[in-house]
This record gives structure tokens, C-alpha cells and sequence, in this order.
């Protein structure tokens, strides 16, 4: 196969030159042994927009390979933090230079609009290598006090090593941004494995590590099946760390995979069932804009879509006839179209589970009171869609759903919306949406998630830590927290002065 797709986007006129070979040591590369590519499909078209070579397990090891000898030779400690920060910063700023070409390439694979693609997960990026680039040279252990005249203690935070870094499609160059930026700024290597849906921004931001002056092995990206590629990095002996983005199936077996080999260290990210909380007193009409932004933003395919919303009784209907308005006007197509806010969901696997749980929720009883209805042509988009009357036990209520499907239920008392919130295997993400400042603290301490948003929701911030609770996962991203994710401990105990004696 060519190892060089030209991809021409028609809405723009651009035409990309993307090396689809794997990254390894610098080089796109064939693979070591297998003829296997992955065909990768503008949801939008259901189109074919190329192929990109699939690693096999080989080609995985010959990747731990290149980032091992790249740890101990020209990354790692033999690099002070000034100069990876400065890599870094020249890496956020060809991303910048590129910026709307990665959109544009980003829109194509994964659907989502170009602008939100650009503003959004792009920006976000960006900022979120500079802030680790800032991070860096910052990499501090302390002294401590053992006894004041003989000896002292002090602690170095040593990279951990070669990571594995497993991401999913729908966040494409943002998750790579959160995985890639504190391994590097702490002097990790990193082979990363981009789903095999969306591989496309992963290769061309190879392209720019090497234009940035990185040296051969420290990031390398290797497009595989996840059975596959993801499965040997889990399971690899010579990797040190493995960082997950995706479901709670697949974490498990990340997870199980890593007690089975070396006991790697395993940072999961994982799915939610996050509840949004409309109490009485709040501003209804932003209640309800961040309520459709909780279930509507990237096409509902976000870990923590505000995807239950709970309303008190006092101003359910209120409430919901703003709901449904906003709901109603959410503009859907394309992602090249400027107007668009949504796009479709990433693939067919992801759009029949998506019907089987609106088909599920009306044969459970569900009232839609907005969309479920399919549309004809190509494309795999769906309309949003909301539900009422919902009860706990249905599926719509307990699953992930990862699309634009949003079940609603009310509450009387403050006791009872906790309840509700809470009652899910999840922790990753929830709302509350209330004036009282009383309320707010309390129900934010009594809600169990890893992230709580009040008036408002969905908002992250680098220098903000996020991860789960429960079985949304393990460990955290974004913020210093992320930086302890890639470094081990490392405690030196210095003796100068006293002298050893046997027997004691
Ligand atoms: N938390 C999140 O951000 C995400 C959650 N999901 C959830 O997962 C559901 C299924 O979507 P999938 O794409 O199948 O998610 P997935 O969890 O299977 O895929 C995520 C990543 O894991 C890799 N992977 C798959 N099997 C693996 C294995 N055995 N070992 C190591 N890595 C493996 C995939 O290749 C991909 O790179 C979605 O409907 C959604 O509910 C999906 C994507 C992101
Ligand atoms: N919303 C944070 C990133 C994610 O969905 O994986």
C-alpha cells in the first residue's frame, strides 16, 4: 500500500499528504510483519478516507524497543527539564501553525464540527502542552529531616519510564494532548496506541514531533485493533506505565493485563453516568443551556455527558419546556458546515448501540418527548433525544450510552436527588444547578464523582485534575496530579557522618 494518502477534503479544498505507516524512531515505517491496515470512514459519509497500516504485536515490541533505548539514551534523565520544556513549546507551536489543518483532518475521521475541532479540542492542546511544558523544569523532590547532625533524606520524582498510552475516537488529538504532554514533560517515552477509528491526527502530530526536533524514539504511534495493539502494550514486560481512555470493559482487561505481566502502573479513565441536578432555586433558562450542553456536547460521545438530569418537582415543567427548546434547536449535519454543533456518531458499531438503547428505553416505557426517530440518507447521524417518566432500573438510565439520548427524572427533597445521583457504578462527572450557596456546598460534597460542576457543566481546565470515582476509573489527568501518574518515587537516605557498627 502507498504509504503516503493524499486526502482531499472537498468542503475546503485542502488536500493533505499523511504518511500512514506507523511512527517508530522518527520513521513511518511499514509493518515488521503483517500486511494488515485498518480502513478508516468519514462518519459523516460512511466514505472510506484511507488506510493506514494496523501494527501487529511485533510491531508493537520493535515500538517499546525505540522508546526504551530513547528512555536511557537521549530522553529520560539524560535531559535536563529546560530542554524538554523547549521541545515542548515548539511542538505547541507548530500544532498552532497547523492548527486548522488538524481541525479539518480531525472533522474528516472522527465528524465533529471543524470549529469546535479548532477552538475547542485544538486550543485546548495546545494550552495543555504549554502547561506541562511549564511543568517541566519544575519536576521538585524535598529534603527530609532524619536526624539534624548525621544524616538527611531527600526524594527524587524519576520518569517512570516507557508508557503505553491507549485512546479512544472521541477526543482524538485532545486525549493524546493529556497523555502525551506530562510523560513528556516528566521525561518519559510514550508509544502510543490512537483508536483504530480515528488514527489520522495521531500520524500528523507524529509529523510535528519530529519537525519539533524530539529525538528518534521518544513518542512513537503505532494505529492498531485494540485486541491487538492495545492488548500486547497492556501486556508488555518492558513497559513501565499504561494509560487508558475508553470503556470499563476494556479497562478491566487493560487492568488484568498488567497484574498478569510486570504490574505496570495503570491510570484508567473510564465511562460514566453522569447526573446533571436542577434544583428550585436555580437560574432555570442557564439550567437548561448547560443541562443540553452536558448531554449534547460532541454528540453525547464524552466520558462525562450529563446524560441522567434530575429536576425538582416544583419547576419540572418549567424547567423542561426550556429544556426542549434548546433541545430542538440544536443545529446537526456535517462538521464542515459552520453552522453545525453536532456531528454524527463515530461509527456503525457506535450508532446501532446508540439505537439500541433509544429502541430500549420506548419498550421500557419511556416517554421521548423530543427525537427518536431515524433519519433517512447517509451518514451516522442521530437526532438528539429526550425521555421521561424514566425509572432507575431501566437501561437507559444505568448504561453508558455515549451518544445524544438524555433520560430526565424529578425529585422532592435535596435527600432524594442525592440518592439519585448517586446511585450508579460511575463516579466520573456530575451537576448541580442552584442559588442556594449552602445547597451547593453540600450536595458538591455529598456527590460522589470525580469531577462536580456547579452552575454550569462540562467546563475542564488543565491545570484542573480529572478522573473518576468507582468504576470511572483510576488515577487523574490534567493538573500537577497528572505528573505523579509518570514519575516513581525515588527516596535516598545519605549518611554523613555516622558510623556503622555490627553487631547493633
Ligand atoms: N471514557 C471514554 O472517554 C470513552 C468511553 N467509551 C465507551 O466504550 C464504548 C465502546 O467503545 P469502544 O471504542 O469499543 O471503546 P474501547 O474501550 O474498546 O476502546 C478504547 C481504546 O481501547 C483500545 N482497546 C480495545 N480493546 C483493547 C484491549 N483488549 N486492550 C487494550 N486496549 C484495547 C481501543 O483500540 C481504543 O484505542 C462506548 O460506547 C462508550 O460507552 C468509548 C470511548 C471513549
Ligand atoms: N470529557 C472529557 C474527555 C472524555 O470524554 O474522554
Amino acid at each position: 500500500m502507498a504509504q503516503i494518502a493524499k486526502i482531499h477534503i472537498p468542503a475546503t479544498g485542502r488536500t493533505i499528504e499523511l504518511p500512514t505507516g506507523l511512527f517508530i524512531n522518527n520513521e513511518f515505517v511499514p509493518s515488521a510483519d503483517s500486511q494488515e491496515t485498518l480502513s478508516v470512514i468519514n462518519p459523516a459519509t460512511e466514505e472510506e478516507i484511507c488506510k493506514v497500516v494496523a501494527a501487529s504485536g511485533k510491531d508493537i515490541d520493535i515500538a517499546v524497543k525505540a522508546a526504551r533505548v530513547a528512555f536511557k539514551t537521549t530522553w529520560g534523565k539524560n535531559v535536563t527539564g529546560f530542554e524538554r520544556s523547549r521541545l515542548m513549546n515548539k511542538l505547541a507551536d507548530l500544532i498552532e501553525r497547523d492548527q486548522q489543518e488538524l481541525a479539518e483532518l480531525e472533522t474528516l475521521n472522527n465528524g465533529k464540527p471543524v470549529k469546535v475541532a479548532r477552538d475547542f479540542d485544538i486550543g485546548d492542546s495546545i494550552q495543555c502542552l504549554r502547561y506541562y511544558a511549564g511543568w517541566a523544569d519544575k519536576i521538585l523532590g524535598e529534603t527530609i529531616e532524619v536526624d539534624n547532625k548525621t544524616k538527611l533524606a531527600f526524594t527524587r520524582h524519576d520518569p517512570i519510564g516507557v508508557c503505553g498510552q491507549i485512546i479512544p475516537w472521541n477526543y482524538p488529538i485532545m486525549m493524546w494532548a493529556w497523555k502525551v504532554a506530562p510523560a513528556l514533560a516528566v521525561g518519559c517515552t510514550v508509544v502510543m496506541k490512537p483508536s483504530e477509528l480515528t488514527p489520522l491526527t495521531a500520524l500528523k502530530l507524529s509529523q510535528l514531533v519530529k519537525e519539533a526536533g524530539f529525538p528518534p524514539g521518544v513518542v512513537n504511534t503505532v494505529p492498531s485493533l485494540g485486541a491487538i495493539g492495545g492488548a500486547a502494550l497492556s501486556a508488555h514486560m518492558d513497559v513501565d506505565k499504561v494509560a487508558f481512555t475508553g470503556s470499563t470493559v476494556t479497562g478491566r482487561k487493560v487492568m488484568e493485563a498488567a497484574a498478569k505481566s510486570n504490574l505496570k502502573k495503570v491510570s484508567l479513565e473510564l465511562g460514566g453516568k453522569s447526573p446533571n441536578i436542577v434544583f428550585e432555586s436555580a437560574d432555570l433558562e442557564q439550567a437548561a443551556t448547560w443541562a443540553a450542553l452536558g448531554i449534547l456536547y460532541n454528540t453525547g460521545e464524552d466520558c462525562t455527558a450529563g446524560s441522567r438530569v434530575y429536576v425538582q418537582d416544583s419547576v419540572y415543567d418549567s424547567f423542561m419546556e426550556l429544556l426542549i427548546e434548546k433541545v430542538r434547536s440544536t443545529p446537526i449535519g456535517d462538521g464542515f458546515d459552520e453552522t453545525v454543533t453536532s456531528g454524527p456518531i463515530i461509527s456503525k458499531i457506535q450508532f446501532d448501540k446508540v439505537w439500541g438503547y433509544i429502541e430500549s428505553g420506548k419498550q421500557e416505557g419511556a416517554k421521548v418527548l423530543v427525537g427518536g426517530e431515524r433519519r433517512a440518507g447517509k451518514g451516522y447521524f442521530v437526532d438528539p433525544t429526550v425521555f421521561a417518566d424514566v425509572k432507575h432500573d431501566m437501561k437507559i438510565v444505568k448504561d453508558e450510552i455515549f451518544g445524544p439520548v438524555l433520560a430526565v427524572g424529578r425529585f422532592s427533597t435535596e435527600e432524594e436527588a442525592i440518592e439519585l445521583a448517586n446511585n450508579t457504578s460511575y463516579g466520573l462527572g456530575a451537576g448541580l444547578h442552584s442559588t442556594d450557596a449552602n445547597q451547593c456546598m453540600r450536595v458538591s460534597s455529598a456527590l460522589e464523582a470525580g469531577t462536580v460542576w456547579v452552575n454550569q457543566y462540562n467546563i475542564l481546565h488543565n491545570n484542573v485534575p480529572f478522573g473518576g470515582k468507582k468504576q470511572s476509573g483510576i488515577g487523574r489527568e490534567l493538573g500537577k496530579q497528572a505528573l505523579d501518574e509518570y514519575t516513581s518515587v525515588k527516596a535516598v537516605h545519605w549518611n554523613f557522618g555516622e558510623k556503622g557498627s555490627w553487631p547493633l
